[in-house]
């Protein structure tokens, strides 16, 4: 396949390695770093997907260009979640496929399976309270993870006792707090915890490296060209 990628740092660098290890093409590279690269210069004969891993304030804006280009894109890029109902009617206009996961490993898939799971069980115990905990390194700019909220919106679809999500400690019991913690070079580790006055419940998801992430983008780019709408990993994984 030909590969568009747009974002050429941690990300980005690593799903290239990994493309060409595959036998894939690079189309092109899209980042501060290139000006004079840009997304409408490519269209679906130049590009068979975009892979986009830029920035909460970028991505909107790039999903929308490929999208208007013909060029199904995969998108890993968090915090720009308020814009896609927008990104989501353009798909359908344009006839263009979008690809978006919080998280593209299979393992925090898996997490947010057994997640939502676990959520519809303890509700139907009384005495456990609930919360999410993220730690990212100390080069992330969005709070909370994607995934940390891709885990509340599990729980406040299967716990009817949390109503909303707190980016702080909860200072209501129907408020599921989502507490961040920047430190080091940390990948990326969640964790929900159930807690009673008796006892604890934890389920966590802790990733080593980022080749979870990059071999589920990769995946997803293989997967998306020739279909039509707006996807996520549960329809890649049958989840
Ligand atoms: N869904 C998932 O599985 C995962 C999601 N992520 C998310 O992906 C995003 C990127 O992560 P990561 O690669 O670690 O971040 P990095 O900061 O390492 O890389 C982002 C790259 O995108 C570039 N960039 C910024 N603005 C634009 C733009 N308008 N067009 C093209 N490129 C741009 C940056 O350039 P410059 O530095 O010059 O600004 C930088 O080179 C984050 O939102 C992160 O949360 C990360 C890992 C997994
Ligand atoms: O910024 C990161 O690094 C990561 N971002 C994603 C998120 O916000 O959930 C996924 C992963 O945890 C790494």
């Amino acid at each position: 396949m030909k590969l568009l990628l747009i974002g050429y740092g941690k990300m980005g660098r690593a799903i290239e390695a990994q493309a060409l290890a595959r036998g894939h093409q690079i189309a092109g590279i899209v980042d501060p770093s290139r000006p004079d690269v840009r997304i409408s210069d490519f269209t679906a004969a130049e590009a068979d997907a975009a892979i986009e891993f830029t920035h909460p304030d970028a991505a909107f804006q790039n999903v929308t260009a490929c999208l208007k280009q013909g060029i199904p894109v995969v998108c890993g890029s968090t915090g720009w979640l308020h814009h896609f109902a927008e990104a989501q009617a353009l798909s359908q206009q344009t006839g263009t496929p979008l690809f978006y996961a919080s998280n593209y490993s299979v393992g925090v898939n898996l997490f947010f399976h057994f997640n939502e799971y676990i959520a519809a069980k303890m509700h139907q115990f009384g005495g456990y309270d609930v919360q999410v905990r993220e730690i990212h390194h100390t080069q992330k700019v969005d709070q909370p993870s994607g995934t940390a909220l891709t885990a509340a919106e599990g729980i406040l679809r299967n716990f009817p006792g949390k109503t909303t999500w707190r980016n702080e400690a909860a200072s209501a019991p129907q408020e599921l707090a989502i507490l961040s913690e920047r430190e080091g070079t940390v990948v990326g580790t969640h964790i929900v915890t159930y807690s009673s006055a008796a006892d604890s419940i934890e389920l966590k998801h802790e990733a080593h490296t980022r080749d979870g992430f990059v071999q589920g983008a990769l995946l997803a780019a293989e997967w998306l060209p020739g279909r039509r709408g707006v996807f996520g990993m549960q329809d890649l994984l049958g989840l």
